[in-house]
């Protein structure tokens, strides 16, 4: 057996899946892994959750098939010097820490019950504005953070503000979840831990100051007793307390976003990349000082990897439905079986056929964040097939995604002295979805640049395997010593004038989109008001629509009397 290697092991608990990954830390080089989806429950309409205790059963069973992997192939393993931790983000886990149980499912990112607790906190601001609490947190008030979801809990849920009122309940998103179980838990010696990307995530945390932050709590009326201690994403948090890799030191932490930002090595500002999992997600390094976007961007910590390195920071542009919106076609219309399905309908047509489908299942994020906006499919005729649809939700990630760049061209104009937009010449690409080669081309065709998809594409387990390998020393992040990357490149295969065309029928169609959802606690409240605190023309209510349209039809009637 080898056992002069020095490996990372790498848990990747994404929103569809867990995969736990193994890393040669000397090459980069992906050894095996294995990969367990994750059961997701729609118990309302709106609401997303996923049951804690098969999350943490599937990052067993995944560490189990992948060391057994390793066995056959006879690699010994104690090889494994180090694990890292990445993890969907702003997912709220409360738990009890005397039984361990959850308190409640974990309530997912996507999920947006809590639209009308958003809609309260937004009232209560001074200024009626939801980007009151930015110069905190950098994040607007929206139901994708998890100090919302915990707030719902509290109001909804009576055992657990009970437990946390008691001072039993612990808080943690995915990672501080994972952390504590695998340290120990409730049998002892669990570690209630978070990194600060993971905390950035949760609107609790100062970004500037980078703590929890008291006015931040009291405006939540969040307890600081339920909060985990906040850590570098690089260090020892504790070893595996139980399995085969028992003793092995967990020492990576990053929210998977973050961590695709280490793994692609955009290490210097102005770099970015894009992932596209469940959501899709571009975020751009900006540096050691967060930036406040003027154009519905986040503002966000990018990673700090070690306890005495700097902070970096990124823009974040946040789309919330891409490969999600590919397992609704297989899970909800029935219309491909397996998610790479969509790829072979999408090509037995040339195009959307005008179709536009603008999937804002959850309202939409960046760079809208409009909550009331909702899923709509326009320019359907007689003609329309199932592969017309599957085709416009390929291009709907695509045209998604070039609103981000737009966005970010737009702040890094704003601040001129340090301002850097990602390339204009290619992409960084990496995520389930990027196994689809149409819908890579239809990113280049709709961005007008190159498309760079690593040839190892794991690039958010990388970055947690470098994090953690980095800690205990057997993984250099020195510019000299990275190893080289190798692309596949997709390039625009069509010009800009094509493209724009439709690109407009995007814009109206999002457009169209908005408005749709209110919450009936706060109606008055709602009309015209968007992230920027500004009032919006295009936010319709279907009351209006009705008063416009009998408004309209008196003034025809007149006119042609
Ligand atoms: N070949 C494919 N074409 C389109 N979508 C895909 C393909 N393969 C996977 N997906 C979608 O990508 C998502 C899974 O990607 P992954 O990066 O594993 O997500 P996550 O990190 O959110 O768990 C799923 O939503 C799935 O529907
Ligand atoms: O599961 P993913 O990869 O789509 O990532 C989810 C994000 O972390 C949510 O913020």
């Amino acid at each position: 057996m080898e056992d002069n290697l020095n490996l990372v092991g790498a848990v990747d608990q994404g929103t569809s899946s867990t995969r736990f990954l193994v890393f040669n830390a000397k090459t980069a080089e992906l050894l095996c892994y294995h990969q367990v989806e994750v059961t997701q429950l729609f118990p309302h309409e709106g609401w997303v959750e996923e049951d804690p205790i098969e999350i943490l059963r599937s990052v067993h069973e995944c560490i189990e098939k992948t060391t057994e992997n390793l066995l056959k192939m006879n690699i010994c393993l104690s090889a494994i010097k180090a694990i890292g931790i990445t993890n969907q983000r702003e997912t709220t886990v409360v738990w009890d820490k005397l039984t361990g149980q959850p308190l409640h499912n974990a309530i997912v990112w996507c999920d947006n019950r809590t639209q009308s607790t958003v809609d309260q906190l937004v009232a209560k601001t001074p200024n009626k504005s939801q980007d009151y609490l930015k110069k905190y947190c950098g994040l607007p008030i929206s139901t994708y953070f998890s100090a919302v979801k915990i707030r719902w809990l509290m109001d909804n849920r009576p055992d657990v503000k009970k437990a946390i009122d008691e001072g039993t309940a612990l808080f943690g998103t995915i990672d501080s979840w994972l952390l504590w179980n695998l340290t120990g838990g409730a049998k002892g010696g669990g570690k209630h831990v978070t990194d600060i990307t993971n905390a950035s995530r949760t609107m609790l945390f100062n970004i500037r100051t980078q703590q929890w932050d008291d006015e931040l709590l009291n405006f939540f009326s969040i307890p600081a007793s339920v909060l985990p201690e906040v850590r570098s994403s690089s260090e020892h948090y504790g070893d595996m307390c139980e399995g085969v890799l028992s003793g092995v030191p967990l020492c990576g932490c990053l929210g998977d976003q973050h961590a695709a930002l280490v793994g692609h090595t955009c290490f210097s500002p102005g770099d970015a990349k894009n992932t596209y999992g469940t959501g899709c997600f571009l975020l751009q390094n900006t540096g050691k000082r967060p930036i406040t976007s003027k154009h519905g961007l986040l503002t966000t910590v990018a990673y700090k990897l070690g306890k005495d390195e700097p902070t970096h920071y990124a823009l974040e542009g946040s789309i919330a439905v891409a490969g999600g919106l590919v397992r609704w076609l297989r899970d909800n219309l029935g219309i491909i079986k397996e998610s790479a399905d969509i790829e072979e309908l999408a090509r037995t047509v040339n195009g959307s056929g005008e179709v536009v489908f603008v999937p804002a299942f959850s309202g939409l994020y960046a760079p809208y964040w409009r909550t009331d906006a909702r899923g709509t499919v326009c320019g359907i005729t007689q003609w329309t097939t199932k592969a017309h649809i599957a085709y416009a939700a390929l291009e709907a990630v695509c045209f998604q995604t070039r609103e981000i760049i737009e966005a970010m061209r737009q702040d890094a104009c704003d601040v001129p002295e340090d301002g850097k937009s990602p390339s204009t010449t290619s992409l960084q690409v990496d995520g389930g979805m990027t196994n689809n080669q149409l819908l890579m081309q239809l990113q280049a065709n709709i961005l007008g640049c190159t498309v760079l998809k690593p040839s190892m594409p794991e690039s958010t387990a990388l970055g947690a395997a470098m994090a953690a390998g980095k800690a205990i020393g057997v993984w250099s992040l020195k510019p000299e010593d990275l190893t080289t990357v190798t692309f596949e490149r997709f390039e625009p295969t069509i010009s800009q004038d094509q493209i724009a065309s439709h690109y407009a029928k995007w814009k109206l169609a999002v457009q169209k989109s908005m408005g749709w959802h209110y919450s009936s606690e706060t109606d008055s409240n709602l009309p015209g008001t968007d992230s920027q605190g500004t009032t919006s023309a295009n936010h319709i209510f279907p009351g209006t629509v009705f008063i416009m349209s009998t408004f309209l039809l008196l003034a025809f009637t007149r006119d042609t009397s």
